[in-house]
């Protein structure tokens, strides 16, 4: 018998749905073993501003993981200072980053297999003095590694973006050869790695409207992305475009593929969201940890009605494990064949 995996799911925003999602999974029995890293006091008012008949235990590294229904684990964050259901706090967001932290260094020194993480606000982070784009771009430094992708995928579709959290202006200036060649390189090998795939077909997008039109709309397709991706075919990677991106997105395309790869986040995310929003799962490939979160947003409009699907958690939940399972097996192949 495999040993169980553990994730640690991080319960992002105070004030939006993340808290009751985590009490909402602890209402059914579940497969997976799942550490909630965030405030038990946030949780414990949570579950009753919402009447969830759920049982809290404070979890620590060799303890037992609740996975009956009414049961939870959680890994207790001090330092939140509000925790009141649809208002943001810009005193919550170093705690915010706390259980993020927590969950990461957890992942790196081998406490969880993977983490998840429900939503968090970028922009009371901000507003608290801290600058954040994202769990991407945080995690990217907490792990210490050059480049991370983020990549959304449905069952039926895999989108991952060249950008991330970028203003639109800076874009151009960010598609360079360089950020490409790490892109792709990390795409097709957690394809391989991660999802069994042998020769990952990936389709790429151009950044201008047509593809530049043969130069006409712009010239980032004929002066950086089809060199690169020509060399990068050279190294053995199946990759088609630069592809209008209009077009792309069609089923003569994408019939034949297994990811796409977009320029930016609104070029290839609203189409994911469009084709599988709520059941999605959002990934960050090239992380020496595994981690997933989910599709959405802090929802604040919903914070404390218990209204919110957790369709796209128990996603998370759910690739996160077998994303932790396929890295013990690649790392136990590795480790077998040196
Ligand atoms: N992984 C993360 O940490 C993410 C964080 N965000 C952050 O969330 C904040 C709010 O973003 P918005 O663009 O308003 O997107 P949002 O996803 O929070 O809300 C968009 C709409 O979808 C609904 N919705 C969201 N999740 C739902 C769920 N589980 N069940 C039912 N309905 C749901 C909301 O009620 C709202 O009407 C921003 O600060 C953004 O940066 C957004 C996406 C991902
Ligand atoms: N649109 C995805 C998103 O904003 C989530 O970003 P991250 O917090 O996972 O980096």
């Amino acid at each position: 018998m495999t040993a169980p995996v553990t994730l640690a799911l991080t319960a992002g925003e105070p004030g939006g749905i993340g808290p009751e999602l985590c009490l909402q999974l602890a209402t059914e029995p579940r497969s997976q073993q799942v550490v909630v890293v965030a405030s038990m006091a946030l949780l414990e008012d949570r579950k009753a501003l919402l009447g969830l008949d759920v049982t809290l235990h404070a979890w620590q590294p060799e303890a037992r993981v609740q996975t009956v229904a009414g049961q939870l684990s959680v890994l207790d964050v001090a330092g939140i200072a509000d925790t009141t259901a649809g208002r943001l706090d810009r005193g919550n967001s170093q705690y915010v980053l706390d259980t993020l932290t927590i969950a990461a260094r957890g992942c790196l020194d081998g406490t969880f297999d993977g983490m998840v993480t429900a939503p968090v606000h970028k922009g009371v982070i901000n507003e608290a003095g801290i600058a954040f784009s994202g769990h991407t771009e945080f995690l990217q430094e907490l792990c210490g590694v050059e480049r991370v992708v983020m990549m959304l995928a449905t069952e039926e579709l895999r989108v991952a973006l060249v950008t991330t959290h970028l203003p639109l202006k800076d874009v151009p200036a960010a598609i360079t050869a360089g950020r490409i060649t790490q892109v792709a390189r990390i795409l097709n090998q957690d394809l391989k790695t991660f999802f069994g795939i042998a020769r990952p077909r990936i389709l790429v997008a151009g950044l201008n409207p047509h593809a530049g039109e043969g130069g006409h709309l712009g010239r980032e397709e004929i002066e950086v992305i089809e060199p690169t991706l020509d060399s990068l075919r050279r190294e053995g990677m199946d990759l088609t475009g630069p592809l209008p991106a209009d077009t792309l997105f069609t089923p003569h395309w994408l019939d034949d593929a297994d990811a796409v790869l977009a320029m930016y986040h609104d070029q290839g995310l609203p189409v994911l969201k469009f084709q599988g929003f709520g059941r999605a799962v959002n990934i960050t490939l090239g992380l020496p940890i595994v981690r997933t979160s989910v599709d959405h947003g802090t929802a604040l409009d919903l914070a404390g009605t218990g209204k919110a699907d957790a369709g796209s958690l128990h996603t998370a939940i759910r690739v996160g494990e077998q994303m932790a399972r396929y890295r013990r097996e690649h790392q136990s192949a590795r480790g077998a064949g040196q």
